[in-house]
Protein backbone atom coordinates (compact mmCIF):
# COMPACT_ATOMS: atom_id res chain seq x y z
CA UNK A 1 0.00 0.00 0.00
CA UNK A 2 1.07 3.34 -0.70
CA UNK A 3 2.56 5.94 1.46
CA UNK A 4 -0.49 8.33 0.57
CA UNK A 5 -3.72 5.95 1.34
CA UNK A 6 -1.29 5.05 4.73
CA UNK A 7 -1.72 8.55 5.69
CA UNK A 8 -5.72 8.21 5.93
CA UNK A 9 -6.20 5.11 7.37
CA UNK A 10 -5.75 4.56 10.96
CA UNK A 11 -2.16 2.75 10.93
CA UNK A 12 -3.69 -0.25 13.57
CA UNK A 13 -5.91 -1.46 10.86
CA UNK A 14 -2.95 -1.06 7.96
CA UNK A 15 -0.23 -2.78 10.32
CA UNK A 16 -3.01 -5.72 11.11
CA UNK A 17 -2.98 -6.36 6.79
CA UNK A 18 -0.79 -9.15 5.31
CA UNK A 19 0.26 -9.44 2.21
CA UNK A 20 -2.73 -10.42 0.38
CA UNK A 21 -3.80 -10.40 -3.82
CA UNK A 22 -4.93 -7.34 -4.94
CA UNK A 23 -7.65 -8.32 -7.31
CA UNK A 24 -8.37 -5.77 -10.39
CA UNK A 25 -5.50 -3.54 -9.14
CA UNK A 26 -4.00 -4.21 -12.23
CA UNK A 27 -6.67 -2.73 -14.33
CA UNK A 28 -5.49 0.14 -12.31
CA UNK A 29 -1.96 0.63 -13.82
CA UNK A 30 -2.77 -0.16 -17.47
CA UNK A 31 -5.93 1.41 -18.04
CA UNK A 32 -6.68 4.87 -20.17
CA UNK A 33 -9.97 6.47 -19.22
CA UNK A 34 -12.73 5.62 -22.05
CA UNK A 35 -15.82 6.82 -22.68
CA UNK A 36 -19.38 5.38 -23.15
CA UNK A 37 -22.25 6.87 -24.76
CA UNK A 38 -24.62 4.57 -22.52
CA UNK A 39 -26.15 6.16 -19.63
CA UNK A 40 -25.17 5.17 -16.55
CA UNK A 41 -28.74 3.20 -15.99
CA UNK A 42 -28.23 1.52 -18.96
CA UNK A 43 -24.57 0.12 -18.37
CA UNK A 44 -25.58 -0.47 -14.38
CA UNK A 45 -28.16 -2.72 -16.14
CA UNK A 46 -25.86 -4.40 -18.40
CA UNK A 47 -23.20 -5.13 -15.70
CA UNK A 48 -26.15 -6.42 -13.42
CA UNK A 49 -26.81 -9.03 -16.14
CA UNK A 50 -22.94 -9.84 -17.18
CA UNK A 51 -23.19 -11.28 -12.99
CA UNK A 52 -26.09 -12.90 -13.51
CA UNK A 53 -25.31 -14.78 -16.94
CA UNK A 54 -21.63 -15.75 -15.70
CA UNK A 55 -23.36 -18.16 -12.88
CA UNK A 56 -26.16 -19.82 -15.43
CA UNK A 57 -26.47 -23.47 -14.60
CA UNK A 58 -25.56 -24.47 -18.11
CA UNK A 59 -22.74 -22.25 -18.07
CA UNK A 60 -21.26 -23.16 -14.44
CA UNK A 61 -21.88 -27.00 -15.33
CA UNK A 62 -19.92 -26.76 -18.96
CA UNK A 63 -17.28 -24.77 -17.44
CA UNK A 64 -16.27 -27.44 -14.53
CA UNK A 65 -16.71 -30.70 -16.30
CA UNK A 66 -13.95 -31.57 -18.99
CA UNK A 67 -14.80 -34.61 -21.37
CA UNK A 68 -11.96 -36.41 -22.63
CA UNK A 69 -12.93 -39.79 -24.59
CA UNK A 70 -13.61 -42.33 -22.02
CA UNK A 71 -13.11 -40.04 -18.65
CA UNK A 72 -14.14 -36.94 -17.31
CA UNK A 73 -12.11 -34.35 -15.85
CA UNK A 74 -13.44 -32.19 -12.40
CA UNK A 75 -11.33 -30.09 -10.13
CA UNK A 76 -7.99 -31.73 -11.72
CA UNK A 77 -9.38 -35.13 -10.88
CA UNK A 78 -9.92 -37.58 -13.79
CA UNK A 79 -13.01 -39.70 -13.50
CA UNK A 80 -12.81 -43.22 -15.45
CA UNK A 81 -16.16 -43.35 -17.67
CA UNK A 82 -17.98 -47.25 -18.01
CA UNK A 83 -21.51 -46.77 -18.53
CA UNK A 84 -20.98 -46.25 -14.31
CA UNK A 85 -22.15 -43.02 -13.77
CA UNK A 86 -25.38 -42.01 -11.84
CA UNK A 87 -27.15 -38.57 -11.11
CA UNK A 88 -28.95 -36.82 -8.16
CA UNK A 89 -29.63 -33.42 -7.48
CA UNK A 90 -31.30 -30.88 -5.41
CA UNK A 91 -32.30 -27.22 -5.75
CA UNK A 92 -33.72 -24.07 -7.74
CA UNK A 93 -30.80 -24.03 -9.76
CA UNK A 94 -30.23 -28.26 -10.62
CA UNK A 95 -33.16 -28.86 -13.38
CA UNK A 96 -30.41 -26.41 -15.67
CA UNK A 97 -27.64 -28.32 -14.60
CA UNK A 98 -28.62 -31.50 -14.94
CA UNK A 99 -29.57 -30.76 -18.62
CA UNK A 100 -26.01 -29.37 -19.41
CA UNK A 101 -24.31 -32.61 -17.66
CA UNK A 102 -26.53 -35.04 -19.58
CA UNK A 103 -25.59 -33.30 -22.33
CA UNK A 104 -21.86 -33.92 -21.66
CA UNK A 105 -21.38 -37.18 -20.58
CA UNK A 106 -25.17 -38.34 -20.88
CA UNK A 107 -23.89 -41.45 -23.35
CA UNK A 108 -22.18 -43.24 -19.79
CA UNK A 109 -25.23 -41.77 -17.47
CA UNK A 110 -27.17 -45.11 -16.28
CA UNK A 111 -29.73 -43.03 -14.34
CA UNK A 112 -31.01 -40.28 -12.17
CA UNK A 113 -33.26 -38.56 -10.04
CA UNK A 114 -33.66 -34.71 -9.37
CA UNK A 115 -35.52 -33.11 -6.72
CA UNK A 116 -36.46 -29.16 -8.22
CA UNK A 117 -39.04 -26.58 -7.65
CA UNK A 118 -42.49 -26.97 -8.42
CA UNK A 119 -43.57 -25.69 -11.38
CA UNK A 120 -40.36 -25.00 -12.73
CA UNK A 121 -40.38 -27.45 -16.04
CA UNK A 122 -43.57 -25.22 -17.27
CA UNK A 123 -41.83 -21.41 -15.85
CA UNK A 124 -38.91 -22.58 -17.84
CA UNK A 125 -41.32 -23.66 -21.27
CA UNK A 126 -42.94 -20.54 -20.61
CA UNK A 127 -40.10 -18.10 -20.37
CA UNK A 128 -38.50 -19.71 -24.02
CA UNK A 129 -35.31 -21.92 -21.34
CA UNK A 130 -35.49 -24.89 -23.61
CA UNK A 131 -31.89 -25.68 -23.47
CA UNK A 132 -32.46 -25.40 -19.48
CA UNK A 133 -34.90 -28.66 -19.50
CA UNK A 134 -34.09 -32.21 -20.19
CA UNK A 135 -34.73 -34.27 -23.48
CA UNK A 136 -37.49 -35.99 -23.96
CA UNK A 137 -35.60 -39.27 -23.76
CA UNK A 138 -33.38 -38.26 -20.90
CA UNK A 139 -32.51 -40.64 -17.78
CA UNK A 140 -33.09 -38.60 -15.32
CA UNK A 141 -35.98 -38.55 -13.83
CA UNK A 142 -37.49 -35.03 -12.59
CA UNK A 143 -39.72 -34.94 -9.41
CA UNK A 144 -41.32 -31.48 -8.82
CA UNK A 145 -41.69 -30.39 -5.03
CA UNK A 146 -41.83 -28.30 -2.41
CA UNK A 147 -44.45 -25.60 -3.17
CA UNK A 148 -43.44 -22.46 -1.27
CA UNK A 149 -40.34 -23.73 -0.56
CA UNK A 150 -41.40 -25.95 2.25
CA UNK A 151 -40.54 -29.68 2.48
CA UNK A 152 -43.85 -31.79 1.29
CA UNK A 153 -44.63 -35.31 0.66
CA UNK A 154 -43.54 -34.82 -3.15
CA UNK A 155 -40.18 -33.63 -1.92
CA UNK A 156 -39.99 -36.49 0.71
CA UNK A 157 -40.79 -39.05 -2.37
CA UNK A 158 -37.99 -37.33 -4.02
CA UNK A 159 -35.50 -37.91 -1.42
CA UNK A 160 -36.15 -41.48 -1.00
CA UNK A 161 -35.30 -42.03 -4.25
CA UNK A 162 -32.07 -40.31 -4.25
CA UNK A 163 -31.44 -42.51 -0.90
CA UNK A 164 -32.71 -45.47 -2.60
CA UNK A 165 -29.87 -44.80 -5.90
CA UNK A 166 -27.16 -44.04 -3.85
CA UNK A 167 -27.23 -46.92 -1.39
CA UNK A 168 -27.48 -49.45 -4.48
CA UNK A 169 -24.14 -48.09 -6.01
CA UNK A 170 -20.70 -50.37 -5.60
CA UNK A 171 -17.31 -48.97 -5.83
CA UNK A 172 -16.92 -49.13 -9.77
CA UNK A 173 -19.63 -46.22 -9.83
CA UNK A 174 -19.32 -42.46 -10.40
CA UNK A 175 -22.57 -40.67 -8.57
CA UNK A 176 -22.46 -36.82 -9.60
CA UNK A 177 -24.58 -34.87 -6.74
CA UNK A 178 -26.06 -31.73 -8.18
CA UNK A 179 -26.70 -28.99 -5.37
CA UNK A 180 -28.01 -25.48 -5.54
CA UNK A 181 -29.77 -22.92 -3.21
CA UNK A 182 -33.34 -24.57 -1.93
CA UNK A 183 -31.38 -27.64 -1.96
CA UNK A 184 -32.29 -28.35 1.89
CA UNK A 185 -36.00 -28.23 1.78
CA UNK A 186 -35.73 -30.54 -1.86
CA UNK A 187 -33.87 -33.12 0.25
CA UNK A 188 -35.82 -33.82 3.51
CA UNK A 189 -35.42 -37.19 4.82
CA UNK A 190 -36.15 -36.46 8.64
CA UNK A 191 -34.83 -39.11 11.04
CA UNK A 192 -37.26 -42.06 12.29
CA UNK A 193 -39.22 -41.17 14.28
CA UNK A 194 -39.59 -37.69 13.34
CA UNK A 195 -42.19 -37.01 11.40
CA UNK A 196 -42.41 -34.40 8.02
CA UNK A 197 -44.49 -32.58 9.52
CA UNK A 198 -42.58 -32.31 13.13
CA UNK A 199 -39.41 -31.59 11.47
CA UNK A 200 -41.09 -28.71 9.12
CA UNK A 201 -42.76 -27.08 12.22
CA UNK A 202 -39.31 -27.36 13.88
CA UNK A 203 -37.53 -25.58 11.37
CA UNK A 204 -40.59 -22.90 10.17
CA UNK A 205 -40.84 -21.64 13.90
CA UNK A 206 -36.69 -21.34 13.70
CA UNK A 207 -36.59 -19.27 10.74
CA UNK A 208 -39.40 -17.22 11.97
CA UNK A 209 -37.59 -15.94 15.08
CA UNK A 210 -34.54 -14.90 12.49
CA UNK A 211 -32.56 -17.61 12.99
CA UNK A 212 -29.25 -17.24 10.74
CA UNK A 213 -29.06 -19.67 7.68
CA UNK A 214 -26.09 -21.67 9.25
CA UNK A 215 -28.01 -22.35 12.84
CA UNK A 216 -30.97 -23.46 10.70
CA UNK A 217 -29.30 -25.66 9.07
CA UNK A 218 -27.27 -27.18 11.80
CA UNK A 219 -30.50 -28.08 13.19
CA UNK A 220 -31.55 -29.82 9.56
CA UNK A 221 -28.54 -31.88 9.79
CA UNK A 222 -28.76 -33.38 13.04
CA UNK A 223 -32.43 -34.35 12.37
CA UNK A 224 -31.92 -35.69 8.47
CA UNK A 225 -30.96 -39.11 7.00
CA UNK A 226 -29.70 -37.41 4.00
CA UNK A 227 -27.76 -33.99 5.20
CA UNK A 228 -24.56 -33.20 6.84
CA UNK A 229 -22.93 -36.26 4.70
CA UNK A 230 -25.68 -38.20 4.69
CA UNK A 231 -25.89 -38.60 1.18
CA UNK A 232 -22.53 -39.33 0.39
CA UNK A 233 -22.50 -42.21 3.07
CA UNK A 234 -25.23 -43.66 1.65
CA UNK A 235 -23.39 -43.45 -1.49
CA UNK A 236 -20.50 -45.16 -0.48
CA UNK A 237 -18.32 -46.97 -1.69
CA UNK A 238 -18.74 -45.46 -4.63
CA UNK A 239 -16.86 -41.70 -5.79
CA UNK A 240 -19.02 -39.06 -5.13
CA UNK A 241 -18.32 -35.75 -7.19
CA UNK A 242 -20.63 -32.99 -5.74
CA UNK A 243 -20.84 -29.27 -8.04
CA UNK A 244 -22.32 -26.76 -6.08
CA UNK A 245 -23.83 -23.57 -7.00
CA UNK A 246 -23.71 -21.52 -3.65
CA UNK A 247 -26.10 -19.43 -2.55
CA UNK A 248 -24.59 -18.73 1.25
CA UNK A 249 -22.12 -16.11 2.44
CA UNK A 250 -18.52 -17.49 2.29
CA UNK A 251 -19.40 -20.59 0.43
CA UNK A 252 -19.19 -22.68 3.22
CA UNK A 253 -19.88 -26.37 1.66
CA UNK A 254 -21.59 -28.35 4.67
CA UNK A 255 -23.96 -25.37 5.01
CA UNK A 256 -25.03 -25.35 1.56
CA UNK A 257 -28.25 -27.04 1.04
CA UNK A 258 -27.10 -27.95 4.63
CA UNK A 259 -24.43 -29.94 2.89
CA UNK A 260 -25.28 -33.86 2.28
CA UNK A 261 -21.69 -34.72 0.90
CA UNK A 262 -20.08 -32.98 3.77
CA UNK A 263 -19.84 -35.17 6.26
CA UNK A 264 -20.42 -33.35 9.67
CA UNK A 265 -20.79 -34.28 13.49
CA UNK A 266 -23.49 -33.00 15.16
CA UNK A 267 -22.48 -31.62 18.17
CA UNK A 268 -25.22 -31.98 20.87
CA UNK A 269 -24.17 -28.65 22.84
CA UNK A 270 -24.59 -26.49 19.29
CA UNK A 271 -27.88 -28.14 18.51
CA UNK A 272 -28.88 -27.22 22.03
CA UNK A 273 -28.18 -24.28 22.62
CA UNK A 274 -29.33 -22.90 19.02
CA UNK A 275 -33.01 -24.79 20.39
CA UNK A 276 -32.78 -22.60 23.34
CA UNK A 277 -31.30 -19.19 21.85
CA UNK A 278 -34.68 -19.07 19.93
CA UNK A 279 -37.14 -20.65 23.45
CA UNK A 280 -37.77 -23.77 21.77
CA UNK A 281 -36.44 -26.54 23.77
CA UNK A 282 -39.57 -26.98 25.63
CA UNK A 283 -41.65 -27.04 22.33
CA UNK A 284 -39.82 -30.17 20.93
CA UNK A 285 -41.74 -32.87 20.02
CA UNK A 286 -40.49 -36.35 21.75
CA UNK A 287 -39.46 -37.60 18.39
CA UNK A 288 -36.81 -35.50 18.14
CA UNK A 289 -36.03 -35.40 21.58
CA UNK A 290 -35.74 -39.20 21.34
CA UNK A 291 -32.98 -38.57 18.23
CA UNK A 292 -31.32 -35.17 19.60
CA UNK A 293 -30.57 -37.87 23.11
CA UNK A 294 -28.51 -40.05 20.35
CA UNK A 295 -26.74 -38.01 18.18
CA UNK A 296 -24.53 -39.78 15.34
CA UNK A 297 -25.84 -43.04 15.39
CA UNK A 298 -27.92 -42.11 12.18
CA UNK A 299 -26.54 -44.24 9.82
CA UNK A 300 -25.71 -47.33 11.81
CA UNK A 301 -29.15 -49.18 10.76
CA UNK A 302 -28.00 -48.89 7.15
CA UNK A 303 -23.75 -49.33 6.61
CA UNK A 304 -21.29 -48.75 9.19
CA UNK A 305 -20.51 -45.75 10.68
CA UNK A 306 -17.07 -44.61 8.63
CA UNK A 307 -15.38 -41.50 7.53
CA UNK A 308 -16.23 -41.94 3.47
CA UNK A 309 -15.03 -38.45 2.58
CA UNK A 310 -11.96 -39.55 0.66
CA UNK A 311 -15.13 -40.85 -1.57
CA UNK A 312 -16.27 -37.34 -2.06
CA UNK A 313 -15.24 -34.72 -4.12
CA UNK A 314 -16.87 -31.31 -3.35
CA UNK A 315 -16.74 -28.55 -5.94
CA UNK A 316 -18.02 -25.05 -5.92
CA UNK A 317 -18.56 -24.14 -9.60
CA UNK A 318 -20.57 -20.82 -8.52
CA UNK A 319 -20.60 -18.25 -6.02
CA UNK A 320 -21.85 -14.70 -5.47
CA UNK A 321 -17.57 -14.26 -5.97
CA UNK A 322 -17.98 -15.45 -9.52
CA UNK A 323 -20.75 -13.20 -10.51
CA UNK A 324 -18.66 -10.39 -8.72
CA UNK A 325 -15.85 -11.14 -11.20
CA UNK A 326 -17.42 -11.20 -14.21
CA UNK A 327 -19.92 -8.20 -13.63
CA UNK A 328 -16.05 -6.59 -13.07
CA UNK A 329 -14.95 -7.51 -16.78
CA UNK A 330 -18.29 -6.26 -18.23
CA UNK A 331 -17.84 -2.86 -16.23
CA UNK A 332 -14.59 -2.57 -17.55
CA UNK A 333 -15.64 -3.42 -21.36
CA UNK A 334 -18.17 -0.51 -20.43
CA UNK A 335 -15.99 2.52 -19.60
CA UNK A 336 -15.44 1.74 -15.87
CA UNK A 337 -11.91 0.89 -13.58
CA UNK A 338 -14.16 -1.99 -11.77
CA UNK A 339 -13.19 -2.49 -7.84
CA UNK A 340 -14.78 -5.75 -6.30
CA UNK A 341 -15.54 -4.92 -2.68
CA UNK A 342 -16.40 -7.99 -1.50
CA UNK A 343 -18.68 -10.88 -1.87
CA UNK A 344 -19.71 -11.12 1.80
CA UNK A 345 -21.74 -7.98 2.85
CA UNK A 346 -24.68 -9.04 5.24
CA UNK A 347 -26.38 -7.01 8.55
CA UNK A 348 -29.23 -4.54 8.46
CA UNK A 349 -29.97 -2.70 5.04
CA UNK A 350 -30.06 0.52 7.05
CA UNK A 351 -26.15 0.08 8.27
CA UNK A 352 -24.83 -1.41 4.64
CA UNK A 353 -26.39 1.58 3.04
CA UNK A 354 -24.96 4.05 5.16
CA UNK A 355 -21.72 2.13 4.23
CA UNK A 356 -22.43 2.66 0.03
CA UNK A 357 -23.40 6.39 1.53
CA UNK A 358 -19.88 6.91 2.99
CA UNK A 359 -17.83 5.21 0.22
CA UNK A 360 -19.77 7.14 -2.33
CA UNK A 361 -18.24 10.18 -1.12
CA UNK A 362 -15.18 9.28 -0.32
CA UNK A 363 -15.08 8.16 -4.13
CA UNK A 364 -16.47 11.59 -5.22
CA UNK A 365 -14.52 13.95 -3.14
CA UNK A 366 -12.25 16.19 -5.25
CA UNK A 367 -10.02 16.92 -2.75
CA UNK A 368 -8.36 14.48 -0.27
CA UNK A 369 -11.41 13.27 2.02
CA UNK A 370 -11.69 14.36 5.16
CA UNK A 371 -10.16 11.70 7.23
CA UNK A 372 -13.41 10.95 9.39
CA UNK A 373 -14.69 8.98 6.32
CA UNK A 374 -12.32 6.50 6.06
CA UNK A 375 -12.37 6.03 10.02
CA UNK A 376 -16.50 5.66 9.46
CA UNK A 377 -15.84 3.54 6.61
CA UNK A 378 -13.70 1.36 8.76
CA UNK A 379 -15.40 1.29 11.48
CA UNK A 380 -18.92 0.21 9.98
CA UNK A 381 -17.69 -2.14 7.35
CA UNK A 382 -16.67 -5.35 9.40
CA UNK A 383 -20.63 -4.67 10.93
CA UNK A 384 -21.64 -5.50 7.64
CA UNK A 385 -19.73 -8.42 6.53
CA UNK A 386 -17.26 -6.48 5.31
CA UNK A 387 -12.88 -6.79 6.07
CA UNK A 388 -10.30 -3.83 6.58
CA UNK A 389 -8.35 -5.32 4.40
CA UNK A 390 -11.02 -5.15 1.32
CA UNK A 391 -12.11 -1.41 2.99
CA UNK A 392 -8.75 -0.35 2.21
CA UNK A 393 -7.63 -1.91 -0.79
CA UNK A 394 -11.20 -0.17 -2.44
CA UNK A 395 -10.28 3.21 -0.76
CA UNK A 396 -6.95 2.96 -2.32
CA UNK A 397 -8.84 2.62 -5.50
CA UNK A 398 -11.07 5.31 -5.47
CA UNK A 399 -8.73 7.22 -4.20
CA UNK A 400 -6.52 6.20 -7.34
CA UNK A 401 -9.21 7.37 -9.83
CA UNK A 402 -10.20 10.73 -8.03
CA UNK A 403 -6.23 11.63 -7.25
CA UNK A 404 -4.59 10.23 -11.15
CA UNK A 405 -8.34 10.84 -13.29
CA UNK A 406 -9.09 6.97 -14.15
CA UNK A 407 -12.60 7.44 -15.07
CA UNK A 408 -15.71 6.28 -13.50
CA UNK A 409 -14.91 3.59 -10.88
CA UNK A 410 -17.80 0.66 -10.89
CA UNK A 411 -17.66 -0.56 -7.28
CA UNK A 412 -19.36 -3.88 -6.96
CA UNK A 413 -20.18 -6.01 -3.99
CA UNK A 414 -22.24 -9.11 -2.91
CA UNK A 415 -24.46 -11.10 -0.16
CA UNK A 416 -27.05 -11.10 1.34
CA UNK A 417 -28.50 -8.23 3.68
CA UNK A 418 -31.33 -8.69 6.01
CA UNK A 419 -34.23 -6.24 6.62
CA UNK A 420 -36.24 -5.92 9.62
CA UNK A 421 -39.49 -6.38 8.47
CA UNK A 422 -42.13 -3.56 10.66
CA UNK A 423 -44.58 -2.71 7.93
CA UNK A 424 -46.87 -4.97 6.10
CA UNK A 425 -46.21 -3.68 2.80
CA UNK A 426 -44.68 -5.45 -0.45
CA UNK A 427 -41.24 -5.07 -0.94
CA UNK A 428 -37.33 -6.51 -1.19
CA UNK A 429 -34.29 -6.00 1.15
CA UNK A 430 -32.68 -5.00 -2.62
CA UNK A 431 -35.56 -2.65 -3.62
CA UNK A 432 -35.39 -1.63 0.11
CA UNK A 433 -31.54 -1.11 0.10
CA UNK A 434 -31.75 1.28 -3.41
CA UNK A 435 -34.46 3.17 -1.54
CA UNK A 436 -32.00 4.01 1.04
CA UNK A 437 -28.92 4.49 -0.70
CA UNK A 438 -30.83 6.89 -2.97
CA UNK A 439 -31.37 8.87 0.16
CA UNK A 440 -27.62 8.72 1.22
CA UNK A 441 -26.36 9.96 -1.75
CA UNK A 442 -28.86 12.86 -1.47
CA UNK A 443 -26.94 14.17 0.73
CA UNK A 444 -23.99 14.56 -1.74
CA UNK A 445 -25.85 16.90 -3.43
CA UNK A 446 -24.39 15.65 -6.70
CA UNK A 447 -28.25 14.65 -8.92
CA UNK A 448 -28.65 14.29 -11.76
CA UNK A 449 -24.63 13.56 -12.49
CA UNK A 450 -23.79 12.02 -9.15
CA UNK A 451 -23.50 8.09 -7.97
CA UNK A 452 -25.82 5.38 -9.50
CA UNK A 453 -26.46 2.38 -7.45
CA UNK A 454 -28.17 -0.83 -8.13
CA UNK A 455 -29.27 -3.81 -6.02
CA UNK A 456 -30.84 -6.52 -7.14
CA UNK A 457 -30.92 -10.57 -6.72
CA UNK A 458 -29.77 -12.85 -8.70
CA UNK A 459 -32.51 -14.65 -8.67
CA UNK A 460 -34.73 -12.47 -10.67
CA UNK A 461 -36.61 -12.38 -7.59
CA UNK A 462 -36.44 -9.75 -4.52
CA UNK A 463 -38.87 -11.30 -1.59
CA UNK A 464 -42.12 -11.90 -3.04
CA UNK A 465 -42.62 -9.47 -5.72
CA UNK A 466 -42.08 -9.84 -9.34
CA UNK A 467 -38.27 -7.18 -9.43
CA UNK A 468 -35.01 -8.92 -8.87
CA UNK A 469 -33.97 -4.99 -7.11
CA UNK A 470 -34.22 -1.59 -8.20
CA UNK A 471 -31.97 1.22 -9.59
CA UNK A 472 -31.67 4.80 -7.90
CA UNK A 473 -29.67 7.90 -7.29
CA UNK A 474 -29.39 10.92 -5.38
CA UNK A 475 -32.43 12.70 -7.46
CA UNK A 476 -34.58 10.05 -5.65
CA UNK A 477 -36.01 11.90 -2.94
CA UNK A 478 -36.89 14.89 -4.82
CA UNK A 479 -38.20 13.01 -7.89
CA UNK A 480 -40.79 11.16 -5.43
CA UNK A 481 -41.64 14.37 -3.48
CA UNK A 482 -42.44 15.81 -7.40
CA UNK A 483 -44.91 12.60 -7.55
CA UNK A 484 -46.62 13.33 -4.70
CA UNK A 485 -44.69 9.51 -3.42
CA UNK A 486 -43.91 10.48 0.56
CA UNK A 487 -40.43 7.95 0.61
CA UNK A 488 -40.46 7.57 4.24
CA UNK A 489 -43.75 6.06 4.60
CA UNK A 490 -42.99 3.27 2.28
CA UNK A 491 -39.70 2.69 3.99
CA UNK A 492 -41.91 2.75 7.55
CA UNK A 493 -44.36 0.19 5.72
CA UNK A 494 -41.31 -1.99 4.01
CA UNK A 495 -43.18 -1.08 1.12
CA UNK A 496 -40.36 -0.97 -1.56
CA UNK A 497 -41.80 -2.78 -4.47
CA UNK A 498 -45.05 -0.45 -4.46
CA UNK A 499 -42.86 2.65 -4.74
CA UNK A 500 -40.88 1.76 -6.82
CA UNK A 501 -43.90 0.60 -9.31
CA UNK A 502 -45.60 3.80 -8.49
CA UNK A 503 -42.11 5.88 -9.29
CA UNK A 504 -42.13 7.04 -13.01
CA UNK A 505 -43.77 4.31 -14.39
CA UNK A 506 -41.60 1.58 -12.69
CA UNK A 507 -38.57 3.01 -14.52
CA UNK A 508 -36.27 2.41 -11.68
CA UNK A 509 -36.99 -1.13 -11.24
CA UNK A 510 -34.71 -4.26 -12.11
CA UNK A 511 -36.85 -6.70 -13.67
CA UNK A 512 -34.98 -9.35 -15.65
CA UNK A 513 -37.55 -11.90 -15.06
CA UNK A 514 -36.87 -15.88 -13.98
CA UNK A 515 -32.74 -16.09 -13.80
CA UNK A 516 -32.89 -19.99 -13.45
CA UNK A 517 -29.83 -18.97 -11.32
CA UNK A 518 -29.00 -18.08 -7.08
CA UNK A 519 -26.04 -16.65 -5.87
CA UNK A 520 -27.41 -14.49 -3.48
CA UNK A 521 -27.63 -10.41 -4.29
CA UNK A 522 -25.07 -8.54 -6.40
CA UNK A 523 -24.62 -4.67 -5.23
CA UNK A 524 -23.11 -1.61 -7.75
CA UNK A 525 -22.07 1.62 -7.21
CA UNK A 526 -21.69 3.44 -10.07
CA UNK A 527 -18.90 6.58 -9.36
CA UNK A 528 -18.92 9.23 -12.23
CA UNK A 529 -15.73 9.98 -14.33
CA UNK A 530 -15.47 13.96 -13.49
CA UNK A 531 -14.58 14.82 -10.23
CA UNK A 532 -16.11 17.29 -8.45
CA UNK A 533 -16.18 19.03 -5.21
CA UNK A 534 -17.59 18.29 -2.64
CA UNK A 535 -17.40 20.53 0.83
N1 LIG B 1 -41.91 -6.19 2.32
C1 LIG B 1 -40.63 -6.54 2.39
N2 LIG B 1 -39.68 -5.59 2.36
C2 LIG B 1 -38.37 -5.93 2.46
N3 LIG B 1 -37.93 -7.20 2.55
C3 LIG B 1 -38.84 -8.18 2.57
C4 LIG B 1 -40.23 -7.91 2.49
N4 LIG B 1 -40.89 -9.09 2.53
C5 LIG B 1 -39.95 -10.06 2.64
N5 LIG B 1 -38.72 -9.52 2.66
C6 LIG B 1 -37.44 -10.20 2.79
O1 LIG B 1 -37.25 -11.01 1.64
C7 LIG B 1 -36.48 -12.15 1.99
C8 LIG B 1 -37.09 -13.37 1.31
O2 LIG B 1 -37.07 -13.11 -0.04
P1 LIG B 1 -36.30 -14.01 -1.11
O3 LIG B 1 -37.23 -15.11 -1.45
O4 LIG B 1 -35.81 -13.14 -2.24
O5 LIG B 1 -35.10 -14.45 -0.18
P2 LIG B 1 -33.92 -15.37 -0.50
O6 LIG B 1 -33.21 -15.50 0.80
O7 LIG B 1 -33.17 -14.79 -1.65
O8 LIG B 1 -34.59 -16.74 -0.87
P3 LIG B 1 -33.89 -17.88 -1.70
O9 LIG B 1 -32.54 -18.09 -1.08
O10 LIG B 1 -34.81 -19.02 -1.52
O11 LIG B 1 -33.85 -17.35 -3.09
C9 LIG B 1 -36.47 -12.25 3.49
O12 LIG B 1 -35.17 -11.89 3.92
C10 LIG B 1 -37.46 -11.17 3.95
O13 LIG B 1 -37.05 -10.51 5.11
O1 LIG C 1 -31.19 -24.87 0.79
C1 LIG C 1 -30.61 -24.24 1.67
O2 LIG C 1 -30.25 -24.75 2.75
C2 LIG C 1 -30.31 -22.80 1.46
O3 LIG C 1 -30.71 -22.35 0.20
C3 LIG C 1 -28.82 -22.57 1.65
O4 LIG C 1 -28.09 -23.29 0.73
Amino acid sequence: MDAEVKKKVPTTVLSSQKDKSMPFLHLVARRKPTFCKMSMDTRAREVFAAAVEAVQPDTVVCQSIERKEDSVVIDGRTFTLKHNLHLVGFGKAVLGMAAEVERIVGDHLVKGVISVPHGIQQTLQQHGKDHLLLKENSRIKVIEGAKHNLPDPDAQKAAEEIKHLASELTEKDLLIVLISGGGSALLPAPIPPITLQEKLDVTCRLAGAGATIQELNTIRRALSLLKGGGLAHHAHPAQVVALILSDVIGDPIDMIASGPTVMSRVWPEEVLSILERYKLLNLLPTSVKEVLDKPNSRWKENKEESDTSGHVLNAVIGSNGVALKHAGLRARELGFLPVVLSPSVCGDVRSVSRLYGLLARFGCSREEPPPDIATEVLKLGPEVGVESWDLCRTMQVLEKGRTEGWGATCLLAGGEPTVELTGKGRGGRNQELAMRVGLELRSLGLSPKGPVFLSGGTDGQDGPTEAAGAITDGGLYDEAKAQGLDIDNFLINNDSYTFFSRLSGGQQLLVPGLTCTNVMDVHMLLIPAIPIIIR
